[in-house]
């Protein structure tokens, strides 16, 4: 059977990326003399890309965004963000560690975030990361982004992986929606940026340290996926 192909989610998944996330956005709003964020409010305001991310901060400090507004503010952050990059961003505890063994297996492995995909690109080629992925897709690469199953099915086309040997692993509830919504078993972690305990978004699973991500685990997880997908306890939506 081909090994699976397991679809990564970037910003509180795959890199600790806050500390840079916090200081480009605070520099970006303060353009507008708003008061910094902190690092807790990241949970409210990462998931859905830069410019959602800049909105909300800015509604957060007091000033509500007009639609002319945003376009410099959004080239603010790209600016300070790209040159700072790869900042104190560093991939979490056993990542590389559990890549290379499961690489070792065969498996593959792609990028499904809704992070500007050019930026996305950037981080993981100043941290040398890039070759280890077969695709890397942004929230500007389709005309759909996560929580659409589009977006992930259309990562996995150009990673040449088969939907039914797929596993998505996230932070948050855009993560484990776009799973969910593709027909596919989503692997939720705890230490991203999600608002509410990951639980609650009800993964298929959750591990708390990549050292669990193991070839066990997900074929595990595949096995109940496509048994239930063939009893049809689960809605054909991987191909629509
Ligand atoms: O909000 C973002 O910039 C992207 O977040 P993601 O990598 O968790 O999809
Ligand atoms: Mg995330």
């Amino acid at each position: 059977m081909a090994p699976a192909l397991i679809v990564f989610d970037l910003d509180g998944t795959l890199l600790d990326t806050h500390a840079d996330l916090v200081e480009s956005l605070n520099h970006t709003i303060a353009a507008l003399k708003l008061a910094p964020v902190r690092y807790e409010d990241l949970t409210h305001l990462v998931g859905h890309g830069a410019k959602v991310m800049i909105e909300r901060a800015c509604r957060l400090q007091g000033h509500p965004l007009t639609d002319e507004e945003l376009p410099a503010l959004l080239n603010r952050f790209i600016a300070h963000y790209t040159q700072n990059m790869p900042g104190k961003t560093h991939p979490y505890p056993g990542l590389i560690r559990s890549m290379e063994h499961l690489k070792s297996k065969g498996y593959r492995f792609a990028v499904c975030t809704n992070k500007l995909e050019g930026l996305a690109r950037t981080l993981l080629d100043r941290l040398q990361l890039t070759s280890h992925f077969d695709a890397i897709t942004g929230g500007d690469t389709f005309a759909m982004r996560k929580p659409d199953a589009g977006h992930l099915l259309g990562t996995i086309e150009r990673a040449g992986g088969d939907p039914s040997r797929c596993v998505m692993i996230g932070d948050s509830i855009n993560d484990i929606l776009v799973a969910r919504n593709a027909g596919i078993p989503s692997i939720a972690v705890p230490f991203g940026y999600s608002d509410v305990p990951v639980a609650t978004l009800e993964p298929t699973t959750i591990i708390s340290h990549f050292d669990e991500l193991t070839s066990d685990l997900i074929e595990e997880l595949l096995r109940s996926a496509n048994s239930a997908f063939a009893n049809g306890v689960v809605a054909n939506t991987r191909h629509s």
